[in-house]
């Protein structure tokens, strides 16, 4: 997947941008706050139409706009594609592939594929539970449209249930539908729970050992996957996992109806993280936390790589920074499958990339090379 082209109209501060960008890397530099950032997001909205950082689509446009876009050409799946995004205050927004009118965005993520990382990753380490598992539905949903389907289906019954069980004392009628709602929350349950257990073991297969050549060999890299008590082997059967998750409810029914609150169910579950046999979250400094993080973004970016054999395109945003020059050289050096976009303050110390282009940003706008 290449973004060959990326044209923006008030987008952020942008009030016009063109850029034709390199296949393989490409280095966005500048000072702080010119820009830099706001054009790795415009392309990653290309892929996700959603932002990492911005809670309303509004407020990508600019300040004094009333109206964004982003336009790109897009190459992936052996095609061309023109990929455009509208945005308005107080309108819905507007995607269209090749000039035609997009139900979801899903459809996007059917063309183009992002890993983006940035500084907020380090949540990904130092967080609770709820982020990891928002990482691992994100590349799962990717790869298996089965899982996609079990995931939303899951989030539906979940808020159902949640429902019964805050109101059921006023409104006893309520349980009688309970044992239904239990039976599907078991069974998409089992899917996810399958799924994941299957992408954890790939994960664990590839993410220790970018972390161990990142490190030098120093840091143990060690994955697990923390689910529902009574499932004993996630990697069972869909078949198996369900009963083991039924057996869980019934023991905690009345524990729910006590607590008013789902208390069964992988709506909890986790991806543990240890670092040379210790819990990262609690114990790793700032530059083994970025490590990690982004061991696990790489590694979810070569399983993506595996599966469709297309490279997604992968956005480093200030990722260097707290990495010591043998950590930073051993990212420029691992990135070196599909096209890259990389920002960082300064244009020197990247000579170890051989290949690509330069784009110098400043005030919001392109710096003409001399
Ligand atoms: N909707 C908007 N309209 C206009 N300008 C905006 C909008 N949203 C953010 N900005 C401006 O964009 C600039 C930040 O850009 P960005 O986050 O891309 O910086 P950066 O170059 O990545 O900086 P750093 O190196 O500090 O991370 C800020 O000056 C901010 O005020």
């Amino acid at each position: 997947m290449i973004v060959q082209r990326v044209e923006l109209d008030q987008f952020r501060n942008y009030a016009r941008f063109e850029g034709e960008f390199d296949p393989g890397i490409n280095v966005i530099y500048g000072e702080n706050a010119q820009g830099k950032t706001n054009l790795l997001e415009a392309v990653a909205y290309l892929s996700t139409a959603s932002s990492h950082r911005a809670r309303y689509d509004r407020e990508l446009i600019g300040f004094d706009a009333d109206h964004a876009r982003i336009r790109a050409g897009v190459f992936s799946r052996d095609r061309d594609f023109q990929l455009e995004v509208r945005l308005g205050r107080g309108v819905r927004r507007q995607l269209y592939a090749n000039g035609v009118r997009l139900k979801s965005a899903a459809e996007l993520s059917g063309i183009l594929n992002t890993v983006l990382f940035c500084p907020e990753d380090l949540h990904l380490i130092r967080e609770g539970a709820a982020v990891r598992r928002r990482f691992l539905d994100e590349c799962i949903c990717q790869l298996r449209p089965r899982y996609a389907e079990a995931l939303a289906e899951y989030r539906r019954v979940y808020e159902h249930k949640t429902r019964i069980l805050r109101d059921w004392e006023e409104h006893p009628s309520l349980l009688d539908t309970l044992e239904e709602f239990n039976l599907r929350m078991a069974q998409t349950g089992a899917v996810l729970i399958h799924y994941r257990a299957y992408f954890i073991k790939r994960l664990s297969e590839t993410a220790p050992l970018i972390h161990q050549d990142f490190s030098g060999g120093r840091e143990e890299l060690e994955l697990g996957y923390e689910t529902v008590r009574t499932v004993t082997d996630p990697l069972a059967s869909v078949r198996t996992i369900l009963e083991q998750l039924l057996e869980h409810q019934r023991t905690h029914r009345k524990a729910e109806l006590e607590a008013r609150q789902c208390l069964s169910g992988p709506h909890k579950d986790d991806l543990t993280v240890q670092l040379n046999g210790m819990n990262a979250k609690s114990f790793a400094s700032q530059g083994q936390t970025r490590t990690a993080a982004l061991s696990l973004k790489l590694a979810s970016r070569e399983l993506f790589q595996r599966d469709t054999g297309e490279w997604p395109v992968l956005l480093l945003d200030d990722v260097l920074s707290e990495l010591d020059q043998r950590r930073q050289e051993f990212v420029l050096q691992r990135i070196n499958g599909g096209q890259v976009f990389i920002t960082c303050c300064e244009e020197t110390g990247l000579d170890t990339l051989q290949r690509g282009r330069t784009f110098h940003i400043h005030g919001g706008a392109l710096v003409p090379e001399e």
